[in-house]
C-alpha cells in the first residue's frame, strides 16, 4: 500500500522560532517554505538525514491545526505516506472499514493529499500523498 515514508509534521505555535531550532541547534536543513492559504497554515520543509519534517503553524485561530494546539499543544501532528495511486488507496482503506477525513483527495503542496482519522490509526493521523511527477 505505503511505497515509503514522505515527511513528518509537526505543528508549532512560531514558524519562525521552530526553523531555526531544527536548523541551528538539531542540523536540519529548510527545503522549503509554503503558505496553504485553504489550509489556514504556513508551513516549512525541512531535510534531516533520510528523513523530512514539515513544521506547521496555524494562520487563524480556527483551524484544525489551530484546535490541536489549544487541546494539545506542540507536537507530532501526522506521517505522511507516498503512495501510487492516491484513488485506489482511498478506495481499498474504504473497503476495509478504515475512517477516512478525506474520501476525495485535495491539492496539496507536492500533489495530490488526503488524511485518514487518527482515531483510526490508533492516534495517528495519516496523510497519504500522491506525488506530482515533476515534484521530487
Ligand atoms: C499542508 C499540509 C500537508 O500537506 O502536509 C497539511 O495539510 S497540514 C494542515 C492540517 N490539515 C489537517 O489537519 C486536515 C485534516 N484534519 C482535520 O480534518 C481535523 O483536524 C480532524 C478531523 C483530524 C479533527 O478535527 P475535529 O473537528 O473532528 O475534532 P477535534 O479537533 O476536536 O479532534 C477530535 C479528536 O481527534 C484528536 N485529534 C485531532 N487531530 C489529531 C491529530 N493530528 N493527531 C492525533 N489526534 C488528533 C483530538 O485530540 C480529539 O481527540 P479526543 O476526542 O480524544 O479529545
Ligand atoms: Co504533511
Amino acid at each position: 500500500m505505503f511505497r515509503r515514508l514522505d515527511h513528518v509534521g509537526i505543528v508549532v505555535h512560531d514558524l519562525e522560532a521552530s526553523i531555526q531550532t531544527y536548523c541551528q541547534q538539531l542540523g536540519f536543513t529548510l527545503l522549503s517554505r509554503v503558505s496553504i492559504p485553504e489550509q489556514l497554515v504556513e508551513a516549512a520543509f525541512l531535510d534531516g538525514g533520510n528523513s523530512t519534517i514539515e513544521l506547521i503553524a496555524p494562520t487563524d485561530t480556527t483551524s484544525g491545526t489551530a484546535r490541536f494546539l489549544a487541546n494539545r499543544g506542540e507536537g507530532t501532528h501526522h506521517v505522511c505516506y507516498e503512495v501510487d495511486d492516491i484513488e485506489a488507496a482511498l478506495k481499498t482503506l474504504q473497503e476495509r472499514g478504515l475512517r477516512l477525513i478525506d474520501e476525495t483527495p485535495r491539492r496539496g503542496v507536492h500533489g495530490l493529499v488526503a488524511f485518514v482519522h487518527p482515531k483510526a490509526a490508533h492516534g495517528v493521523m495519516i496523510e497519504l500523498l500522491q506525488k506530482d511527477s515533476h515534484a521530487h
